[in-house]
Formats: structure tokens, C-alpha cells, sequence
């Protein structure tokens, strides 16, 4: 059954997070007395569903149902997760949690609280245990990262049901093991912040030439390896000691403004305000989310093909929903398989307005390594020296994919023995098959870089299969030379 998250408040946080649920299958419901919330919500979601599709060659699920609630007693009604995102005031979040547990009960309630502690947030409270800090990073439907603090009062499984959700729904929870104000990254945050509004202040670098001084150099180290891991490399063969014996005393230096903040006055504000305009005024802020979300998605996906930091993350989201489509899709025999769930790009479409070439032969590789991974040629047998490797394939073009079409990728065992395997893949949408791929994969020792019968338990897997399939009716494309007329 499709469950339902609550969204209560529905700003940039809040729809970011509407966005996220709904995505990923979710039914949301949202409460916010804003009369432009819907509208707002509505543009945070056009930019959501043309970027995080893109994160993944596996397609999202059904996308769920969004409504608007013209209360927090109707918002909350049959929520399986709720999130509040309400501006930041410790009296409304107050007042927020009253009215949600006056209506929901034992429903986790995941705060978005950028600084207040989850002790602070459960004051008063009917459940506290139900309430704790669920702190996410803009833009929320695609950055992983959400620090979960709960405080001695909370209920210890409706931390772990919580972080669980967050991860079904592709999220990072970063269990923090002790409230503090701010939790860890926005303290990490506020630092650099503070010491950006002092360069400005005292006339040394304007708001664009801090941000040059950051996404030109550290800013790109931090996304992959953060503080600590960069730094370690930059002590060179003797690591971190050498590091820090080297760059430790500059800490007595005058190199920072310690805790020492400015002055919060208009002049600044505008100081700041102004030289931001003049930076990144030619833009609208929807158009710079569209750049910096597809910035986001390069970058992401650059670390997904490396698996690692926020990369893996994406894989193990990947795996979470292939496994799902699995579980709803046929795995049985005496049919083709099916084995893929696709969905087409933009950076499938080629010049032609359709689904480029290359990638009917990735949409029969995502079909054939699913099914090499069901019988058990998976990554740790490949990591023991063997797979298979793909020796001859013909592709017939038969339809033109077109972009956001949903594709299933099957396969038919047509002949194998303890080498070889021997299939017929078609890439369909629906009913339709939209490419044929005739393939003969090749089983080989991989150190040896040539062919050997494959292991007991993988032919063991394969066999039963093949025998079924045998009964199947032998596509006519089978065995086609290339240039032989169609019947
Ligand atoms: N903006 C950011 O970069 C981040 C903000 N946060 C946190 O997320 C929370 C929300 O912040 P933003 O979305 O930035 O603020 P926002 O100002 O964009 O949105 C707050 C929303 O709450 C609504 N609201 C006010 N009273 C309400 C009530 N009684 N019931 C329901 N909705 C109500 C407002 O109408 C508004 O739409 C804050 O706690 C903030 O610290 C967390 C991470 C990042
Ligand atoms: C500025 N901020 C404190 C609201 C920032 C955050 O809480 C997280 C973010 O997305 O940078």
C-alpha cells in the first residue's frame, strides 16, 4: 500500500521534502496557511522531477499523490512519517507538534530545525519521544545528507524506523550522538559563514570572489572527500600528524576572527545584499536551482561511477529500487524475463528527437547483468576472477523510444551450455518491443583472459531456466544476418 508522509509547513525546506517523498512513491500531504504555498510547492516540484530522475538509470517509482490540508488534523491523517518545516521559531514548532499529537499518535515527527535541539523541540510536548531533529540540506530532493539527533527522551525504534524511511527514499540519516545548537554541519557552517561576512564587512573580497575562492578549489575537494580525508592527503606521505604539525600552530595565528561576530546591522545587510545582486542578479532564483541542480546531478553521478561518498549512497538507492521493481515483476520461468525498468532521459535523445543508439545496447546490458546477477555471476563473483563477457551481439531497431518513455528490458535463454550463454533480449515499452537484442555472452577466467566452464552453482541457477525456456516460441529475429529482408 502506498504510504503517506505529512508535510507540515511548505517553504523551501518543506517542498523540498514534499518532493523527495513524492518522488519516490509517497502520497504527501501538506499543511501551510501560506495562500502561495501550493504555487510555490508546485515550481519546487517542476525543478524536482526534471533533476533527481536524473540521478539514476533506474527509473523512480510511480510518482505519488500530492494534497493540500487545510489543517494540521487533516494533514496528519493516516501518516506514516511526519515532517515539520515550519519557519524557525521555537514557539510555532511548539505550538506545530501540540496540534499534530492532539491528532496523530506514535507517528514519527522528524523536525527540519536547522539549530534548536531536540530536547528544546520536545518541551512540553504530549509524546516527546516521537520528536526529534530530522535536519536536511537544500535542495532536499537531491542532497542525501539528514542529521538525526533524537535526545535522551526519545524512542530509540522510532529513531531507527525513522532513519529507515529516510533511506528508502534515497536519504543519508547521520545518527548525531549528542544534541548540541546547530547539530554538526550547520555549526561546521556557520563558522565559514562568519568569517565570509567579516571579508565582506572589512572591505578585503566581495561576495563573488569568496564564492571564486571556494568553488574553484576547496569547495570541489570538500564534496568528495570532506575536511579531514582532504587533509590527511595534503600532509603528504606522513599523512595527518604531519599535517597537523605543520598547519596546527597557525590556529595561535591571526588567521581566523575566532568567535568574534560581526555586527548584524542594515549596512552590512545591504553591503551583502547588494554585492549578491550584482553577483547573481541576472538570474531568477528558479533559474539558478535549475544550474545548481544540474551542477548537483554531474557531480553526483561523477561519484556514483566511483561509489564513493555521497555516490554510494545513490548505488544502495539504486539497488533498494530494483529490488522493488523485482519483487512486483516476474522472476519466473517459461516466459521472458523481465529483468530491466527503464526510464528514457534527456541525455538518452540524440539529434534525431529519439533514444540514441548506444543506449539500446545499455538498456540490454542493465537486462542481461540483472539477470547474470540472478544466477549468481554477481560483483563478488566477478571480484573472484570470473564473468561473463559479452562476444557477439545484433540489434534490431524496430521502434523509436522517446524521452520519458518507461521501458522493460527482457530476456529469453535461447540455448546455453557450461561456456555459453545464448539470449534474446527486447527492450519494450508495454507491449510494444521497440529493439531486439540477440546476444552470446561467453564465460571466462578472467586472469587466464579466456573462456571456462562456469561455476557449479551459477549453472545450477542457469539451467532450470533454460530448460523452461525451451518451451517458449523461438523469436523470429533470432539467428538474422544483417541486410536479410523482413517477413
Ligand atoms: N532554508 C534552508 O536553507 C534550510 C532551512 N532549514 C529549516 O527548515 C525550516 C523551514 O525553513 P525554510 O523552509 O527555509 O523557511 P520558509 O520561510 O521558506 O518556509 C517556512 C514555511 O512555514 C510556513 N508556516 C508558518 N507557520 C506555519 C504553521 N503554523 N503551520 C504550517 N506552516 C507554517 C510558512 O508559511 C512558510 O511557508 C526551518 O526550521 C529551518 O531552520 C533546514 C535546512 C536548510
Ligand atoms: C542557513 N541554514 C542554517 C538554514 C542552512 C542549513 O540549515 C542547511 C543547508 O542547507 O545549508
Amino acid at each position: 500500500m502506498t504510504r503517506k508522509a505529512c508535510i507540515i509547513g511548505g517553504g523551501v525546506i518543506g517542498g523540498g521534502w514534499a518532493a523527495r517523498f513524492l518522488l519516490n512513491g509517497w502520497n504527501v500531504s501538506v499543511f501551510d496557511p501560506d495562500p502561495e504555498a501550493e504555487r510555490k510547492i508546485g515550481e519546487v516540484l517542476a525543478n524536482a522531477r526534471r533533476s533527481l530522475p536524473a540521478l539514476s538509470d533506474v527509473p523512480m517509482p510511480a510518482e505519488g499523490k500530492l494534497s493540500f490540508a487545510s489543517s494540521i488534523t487533516e494533514a496528519v491523517e493516516g501518516a506514516d512519517y511526519i515532517q515539520e518545516s515550519v519557519s524557525e521559531r521555537l514557539e510555532l514548532k511548539h505550538r506545530v507538534f501540540a496540534q499534530i499529537q492532539q491528532a496523530s499518535h506514535g507517528v514519527p515527527i522528524g523536525s527540519s530545525t536547522s539549530g534548536f535541539k531536540p530536547s528544546e523541540l520536545q518541551e512540553n510536548a504530549a509524546d516527546p519521544a516521537t520528536i526529534f531533529v530530522a535536519h536536511p540540506f537544500n535542495p532536499v530532493y537531491l542532497l542525501p545528507l539528514a542529521e538525526i539527533v533524537p535526545s535522551a527522551k526519545s524512542d530509540a525504534k522510532v529513531i531507527e524506523n525513522a532513519k529507515e524511511i529516510l533511506r528508502e527514499v534515497g536519504m543519508f540519516p547521520l545518527h548525531v550522538r549528542k544534541e548540541i545548537d546547530a547539530h554538526i554541519a550547520d555549526r561546521f557552517l556557520e563558522a565559514v559563514w562568519r568569517e565570509a561576512l567579516w571579508l565582506v564587512k572589512d572591505g578585503i573580497a566581495t561576495t563573488e570572489e569568496i564564492d571564486e575562492a571556494i568553488r574553484m578549489g576547496f569547495g570541489l575537494r570538500w564534496g568528495q572527500m570532506g575536511l579531514f580525508e582532504t587533509y590527511r592527503v595534503a600532509g603528504g606521505e606522513a599523512g595527518m600528524k604531519h599535517f597537523m604539525a605543520q598547519f596546527g600552530p597557525c590556529l595561535q595565528w591571526p588567521w581566523t576572527k575566532l568567535t568574534d561576530v560581526p555586527e548584524f546591522t542594515e549596512e552590512l545587510v545591504d553591503l551583502i545584499a547588494g554585492q549578491s545582486d550584482e553577483q547573481s542578479g541576472q538570474y531568477t532564483i528558479r533559474e539558478l536551482e535549475r544550474i545548481r541542480d544540474s551542477n548537483l546531478i554531474g557531480f553526483m553521478r561523477a561519484l556514483k561511477d566511483r561509489n564513493w561518498g555521497a555516490g554510494k549512497v545513490l548505488l544502495d538507492h539504486d539497488k533498494r529500487r530494483r529490488a522493488a521493481f523485482h519483487e512486483a515483476g516476474e522472476t519466473g520461468q517459461g516466459a521472458p524475463m523481465v529483468m530491466a525498468h527503464m526510464q528514457v532521459l534527456p541525455g538518452w535523445i540524440d539529434y534525431n528527437g529519439h533514444m540514441t543508439e548506444s543506449r539500446y545496447l545499455f538498456a540490454a546490458s542493465e537486462t542481461s547483468d540483472a539477470f547474470l546477477r540472478l544466477i549468481g555471476a554477481d560483483m563478488d563473483y566477478i571480484a573472484n576472477g570470473h564473468s561473463y563477457y559479452t562476444a557477439e551481439t545484433h540489434i534490431m531497431h524496430l521502434g523509436e523510444a522517446k524521452l520519458g518513455d518507461r521501458l522493460i528490458g527482457t530476456i529469453q535463454i535461447l540455448s546455453s551450455d557450461e561456456k555459453r550463454i545464448h539470449a534474446f533480449i527486447r527492450i519494450q515499452r508495454g507491449d510494444e518491443v521497440v529493439a531486439s537484442l540477440e546476444q552470446m555472452f561467453l564465460h571466462v577466467d578472467m586472469k587466464a583472459g579466456r573462456a571456462c566452464p562456469a561455476a557449479p552453482e551459477v549453472l545450477a541457477k542457469l539451467a532450470p531456466i533454460a530448460e523452461a525456456h525451451k518451451t517458449l516460441p523461438r523469436p523470429e529475429a533470432a539467428g538474422r544476418y544483417t541486410g536479410e529482408r523482413r517477413k
